[in-house]
C-alpha cells in the first residue's frame, strides 16, 4: 500500500463526514454521550482529553458539558509552540481563553500553569479521519496523535479511544510502521474494543 492510497482515503472520508447534515451531526453528538458516559464510569476516569470538532468531525460539545457537570477534568490538544509535530494538553473550562491555531482549530491560549502532563490523563479521545474493523486509525496527516501515543502501551496510560462517525469506517486502512492502532473506539451507534 502506498501513501497515495492514504491521501485518497483521507480526501474521500473527509468529504463524506463534511456532507452530514447539521441535524445528523447533532443527533450523533447526543448518541455519543450515551456510549461514552458508561465507558468513563467503568474506567473511573477523572481527567480526559477531548478535541473541538472541525471538518465534519463527531461533535464533542455535549460530552464536554457532561464532563464539566460531573467533575471530570477536560483537556484539549494544543500544537506544541517549539516541538514541531507534537501536542501539549491544556485544561479546558468554560472560562478558558481560546485562540485559533494554524489549522484554524480553537485551542486554549498557552498558559504553562494549565499544561496537564500526559501521564495525568486517564483517557485520550482521539479525532480521526478513517478507521477499520481492526482498530487501525488514519488521522489528518500530521502524525500528532501517533507521536502522542507512541509509548502508551508501556504503562497502559493514557488509554486511547477513537471517536468517529459510523460512516468513517473503511474496509482496510493501509498502515505505516509508525501508526498506533487503537485499543477502543466509540461511534454514535456502538463501542469497539480490541484489547
Ligand atoms: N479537531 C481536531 N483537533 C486537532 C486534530 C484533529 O485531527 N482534529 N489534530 C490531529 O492531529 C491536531 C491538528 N492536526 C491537523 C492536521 C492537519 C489539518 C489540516 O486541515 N490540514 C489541511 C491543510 C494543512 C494546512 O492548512 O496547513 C488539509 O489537510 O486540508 C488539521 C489539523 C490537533 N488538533
Ligand atoms: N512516532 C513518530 N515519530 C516521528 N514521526 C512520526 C511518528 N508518527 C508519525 N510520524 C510522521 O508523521 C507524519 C504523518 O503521519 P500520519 O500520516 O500517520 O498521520 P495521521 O495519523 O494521519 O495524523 P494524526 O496522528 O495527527 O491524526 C508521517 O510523515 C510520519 O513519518
Amino acid at each position: 500500500m502506498t501513501l497515495i492510497d492514504r491521501d485518497f482515503l483521507r480526501t474521500t472520508i473527509r468529504t463524506r463526514r463534511r456532507e452530514l447534515s447539521s441535524q445528523a451531526q447533532q443527533h450523533a453528538a447526543r448518541q455519543l454521550v450515551t456510549h461514552v458516559v458508561p465507558f468513563l464510569q467503568k474506567h473511573q476516569a477523572r481527567c480526559i482529553s477531548l478535541y473541538l470538532a472541525c471538518d465534519g468531525e463527531l461533535d464533542t460539545q455535549p460530552l464536554i458539558e457532561w464532563c464539566w457537570q460531573n467533575e471530570i477534568k477536560v483537556c484539549l490538544p494544543v500544537l506544541h509552540p517549539f516541538h514541531e509535530g507534537h501536542l501539549l494538553f491544556l485544561s479546558y473550562t468554560p472560562d478558558t481563553p481560546m485562540l485559533l491555531n494554524r489549522f484554524r482549530i480553537p485551542e486554549p491560549e498557552m498558559n504553562s500553569s494549565h499544561i496537564v502532563p500526559k501521564h495525568e490523563i486517564d483517557i485520550i479521545f482521539t479525532p480521526l479521519v478513517a478507521f477499520d474493523a481492526e482498530g487501525n486509525r488514519l488521522g489528518m496527516g500530521g502524525g500528532f496523535y501517533d507521536r502522542t501515543l507512541e509509548n502508551w502501551q508501556q504503562t497502559g496510560r493514557p488509554f486511547p479511544v477513537g471517536l468517529a462517525h459510523d460512516c468513517q469506517q473503511v474496509e482496510m486502512i493501509p498502515t505505516e510502521i509508525w501508526d498506533i492502532p487503537l485499543p477502543a473506539l466509540i461511534t454514535p451507534s456502538r463501542s469497539w474494543q480490541w484489547s
